[in-house]
């Protein structure tokens, strides 16, 4: 569990902006580093505006996309090419525009794939890429993105949800979702805080209380965001309406 570094932002669009210029040096670095790179992208209206804005970024092209794993850290359970489905959205904002490896890039499974509506069985699938893919184990992500809910939810964690109570999976089914559609798919705290890097992006009003809360207090039951940390960097990206209630121990003023 690392402490949360908190950075807040004059708005949310600056807020996209500077995280996809920040998640483009992250890339670079770790490929320089390594070879290659790994990504958890998220849904929500931030984690694709943070897309659409890598996508116009002009040292786009500096990360070798064909070496980037890119997973998810949640889906809604729909069938393939839903227009609700964070693949849908993150293909039209940034991979469908970009060199990635098809192969390197894991979708977890639509409701009309090969396991049909069976969420379970989707979820299990997407624990075997995870382990496929990590070398035997759930790989150590460079970046994992979040958003986070009004009520402090991240992927498709809820507060006082079984999956939030999930030790053992390292991707669960979700079911009577409150944030529609009811059915997802997620992965757990643990497989979360496998990554060296977790970034929190959230914006407005309706989030301070739940961002605050998050950083303040350690009850990820409650407040499944206080529990999403990475082992090398908690990162939260604010901006300052989201920030408002977070303590001044925390934030310099915004940028
Ligand atoms: O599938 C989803 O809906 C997301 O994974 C979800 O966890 C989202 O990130 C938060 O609800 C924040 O969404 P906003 O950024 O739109 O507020």
């Amino acid at each position: 569990m690392t402490n949360p570094q908190v950075v807040v932002h004059r708005d949310g669009d600056l807020l996209a902006a500077a995280t996809a210029a920040r998640l483009l040096t992250r890339l670079v670095d770790a490929q320089a580093a390594r070879g290659t790179a790994s990504l958890v992208l998220t849904g929500g209206r931030t984690g694709t505006a943070v897309l659409e804005h890598l996508r116009a970024l002009p040292g786009l092209d500096a990360v070798d996309w064909s070496n980037v794993d890119l997973y998810w850290g949640d889906e809604r359970f729909l069938p393939a090419g839903h227009p609700d489905r964070n693949e849908t959205q993150a293909r039209t904002a940034l991979l469908d525009h970009i060199p990635v490896n098809p192969a390197r890039v894991h979708a977890m499974e639509p409701s009309d794939g090969r396991f049909g509506d069976n969420p379970d069985a989707a979820a299990e699938a997407y624990a075997n890429v995870l382990t496929a893919t990590g070398n035997g184990s759930t790989p150590e992500f460079d970046v994992l993105l979040l958003g986070v809910g009004e009520e402090g939810h991240v992927a498709s964690i809820f507060p006082d949800s079984p999956a939030v109570h999930e030790k053992q999976h390292p991707v669960v089914a979700v079911r009577n979702c409150p944030k529609p559609p009811p059915t997802r798919i997620s992965l757990t705290l643990p497989t979360i805080r496998r990554a060296h890097e977790v970034w929190l992006m959230t914006t407005g009003e309706a989030k301070a209380e739940a961002v605050a809360t998050a950083l303040t207090d350690t009850n990820e039951v409650q407040l499944p965001a206080a529990g999403a940390t990475g082992q090398y960097k908690t990162l939260w990206l604010l901006d300052t309406t989201a920030a408002a209630k977070v303590p001044n121990t925390f934030t310099p003023p915004p940028t």
